[in-house]
């Protein structure tokens, strides 16, 4: 497309150079551009994307999006007010408005969302449906999947996988949307059908420094969400509130979609009642706008009922029937590293779990209570440049919940590991825990060794924080790194 075709999407930009420059893709990152680029100088937070122009123009580019002119770059410029912004409006441009062409249905909340996503994708495909998925372990589309970097793509890739999705005749799109990626506008010119909401709690205050900025980069979805009220009923837009949360009557004020909620203690359109959860699984009665149903899921803990809910009033708004969807939960055995088992015919039990935030550890490590009949040994660390006020919170809860608490690292990154370790120390030292009750060890692998080779008969091992992750960044450096694999080979080197 030409530079000139393109600024008239942006009414306030303005050129600089040959404006019939012709741009043949588009890309933001100078590592990836290919010969014939328009290349998006985004100012980013650790450096400004203009410090890379030059590097695209020797790579081949044939452009530049800026929000200054680069008097020392020899190609044509266009300047924009805000080149993320700009970079969503032409992504649509490049790829051809993908996200009205398939429903899109994101999932927003702090704990919850990769579940969630995975509910629904299962629902949506036992009805023979074309669902994509795009989040924290990978998007995948029609038995493909590609590891994902970050839980929600950039505006620019977001809009290429919703195209590659459209182009193989996807009928929806379930992703996760981060607050970074509300906050950073990754989702700015996609259409969402559906929005759902799961819940609030302590995370990534390193980012946006209080609940309050945090609940409010949520709300971004919600505000956004469903202006227009389209003749035709199937093109609506729906919010889908989680009612047991306090935000959610924050998140419902800001939308102009119409709201549908589901809950357990409170009056909802989705609501659960009589749950029981065991050691196998989880049973409860739910009353819908679309009838009542008893579920038994195989996954455990109460905060699965949720993500079941919100999954349930989601797809009840597709026209799916209550009685297809209480055959699709129930046929699912879980999600890859939450709650996961690892079973090598031990006398104990072995968890591999992503809670990675203060609730969703509470949440796990109350779970693990209600079936444990033994001793409760939790293994686990707070990410290095990340939430600092969470890890003495998370200490506290460790050793509430657990009868021993190994604490040790979970991708350190560029952070001193032992200081991490203190941070997370503190909180138990506030609750005046003993120190026969926990034990700081710095190598997650030896951790989890130590609480393999402690636990007896009827003990639980509950290791925390990566799930799924299948490395440890240690510095810069990436190391091969999985919970699963090493508590298997540790149970398999028991002395029987
Ligand atoms: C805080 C944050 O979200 N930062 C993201 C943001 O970084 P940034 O704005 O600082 O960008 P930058 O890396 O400084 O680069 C600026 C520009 O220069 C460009 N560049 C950079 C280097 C180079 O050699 N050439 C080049 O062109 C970059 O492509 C970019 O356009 O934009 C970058 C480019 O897309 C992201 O890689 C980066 O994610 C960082 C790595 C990250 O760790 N983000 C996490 C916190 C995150 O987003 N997490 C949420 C999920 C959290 C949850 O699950 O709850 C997520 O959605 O994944
Ligand atoms: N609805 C929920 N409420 C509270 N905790 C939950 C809920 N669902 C899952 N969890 C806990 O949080 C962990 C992460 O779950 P999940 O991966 O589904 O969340 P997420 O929101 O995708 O996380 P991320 O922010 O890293 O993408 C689980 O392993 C579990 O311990
Ligand atoms: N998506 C979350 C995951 C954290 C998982 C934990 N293992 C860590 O590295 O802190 C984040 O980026 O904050
Ligand atoms: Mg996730």
């Amino acid at each position: 497309m030409l530079l000139k075709d393109l600024a008239t999407y942006l009414i306030a930009s303005e050129i600089s150079g040959d404006e019939n420059v012709d741009c043949q893709g588009i890309c933001f990152d100078s590592r990836q551009v290919n010969r014939g680029d328009l290349f998006l100088c985004l100012p980013g937070h650790t450096v400004d994307g203009h410090q890379y122009a030059k590097q695209a123009a020797e790579q081949g580019a044939s452009a530049l999006v800026v929000q200054r002119f680069l008097e020392e770059v020899p190609l044509p410029q266009l300047k924009v007010k805000d080149s993320r912004l700009a970079m969503a409006v032409l992504g649509n441009i490049f790829f051809d408005y993908p996200s009205n062409h398939l429903k899109a249905i994101g999932i927003t909340g702090t704990n919850g969302k990769t579940t969630t996503t995975y509910l629904i994708e299962r629902i949506l495909l036992d009805q023979g449906m074309k669902p994509g998925l795009i989040g924290t372990i990978e998007r995948r589309f029609d038995g493909k999947a590609v590891p994902m970097p970050r839980t929600t793509p950039e505006a620019l890739d977001l809009q290429r996988y919703l195209h590659e999705m459209v182009q193989e005749d996807a009928s929806h799109c379930v992703m996760e949307v981060s607050s970074h990626a509300l906050e950073q506008g990754r989702v700015k010119g996609t259409h969402f059908r559906t929005a759902v909401f799961t819940n609030l709690t302590q995370d990534h205050l390193d980012y946006h420094e209080t609940m309050e900025a945090y609940r409010a980069a949520k709300g971004l979805f919600f505000s956004r969400l469903g202006n227009e009220y389209p003749q035709d009923p199937t093109e609506r837009s729906y919010a889908v509130l989680n009612v047991d949360d306090a935000a959610s009557d924050y998140f419902a004020k800001l939308t102009s979609a119409e709201t549908i909620t589901y809950g357990v203690d409170h009056q909802a359109d989705v609501k659960a009642s009589n749950i029981s959860v065991t050691a196998r699984g989880t049973t409860f009665h739910i009353e819908t706008f679309r009838g009542s149903a008893d579920i038994t899921l195989r996954m455990v803990g109460k905060f699965n009922v949720y993500n079941a809910l919100a999954a349930i009033a989601t797809t009840l708004l597709e026209g799916i029937p209550l009685e297809s969807i209480k055959e699709s939960l129930e046929s699912i055995k879980g999600v890859e590293g939450r709650v996961e088992a690892v079973d090598e015919g031990q006398s104990f039990t072995v968890i591999v779990d992503y809670a990675h935030t203060p609730d969703g550890l509470e949440n796990v490590l109350r779970t693990v209570n209600e079936f444990a009949k033994g001793r409760v040994i939790c293994v686990f660390g707070c990410g290095g440049d990340r939430d600092r006020k969470k890890r003495p919170i998370m200490g506290k809860i460790a050793a509430k919940y657990g009868d021993h608490v190994i604490i040790t690292s979970d991708n350190p990154r560029t952070e001193d590991p032992v200081l991490i370790l203190k941070d997370i120390e503190a909180g138990l030292i506030e609750d005046n825990i003993p120190l026969d009750r926990y034990e700081l060890i710095v190598d997650r692998h030896a951790a989890i060794q130590k609480a393999i080779e402690m636990a007896s008969h009827d003990d639980v091992v509950l290791i925390a924080g990566k799930g799924h992750e299948t490395y440890q960044i240690i510095g810069k450096e990436v190391h091969d790194f999985d919970d699963r694999l090493i508590a298997k080979e540790a149970i398999r080197g028991l002395v029987k």
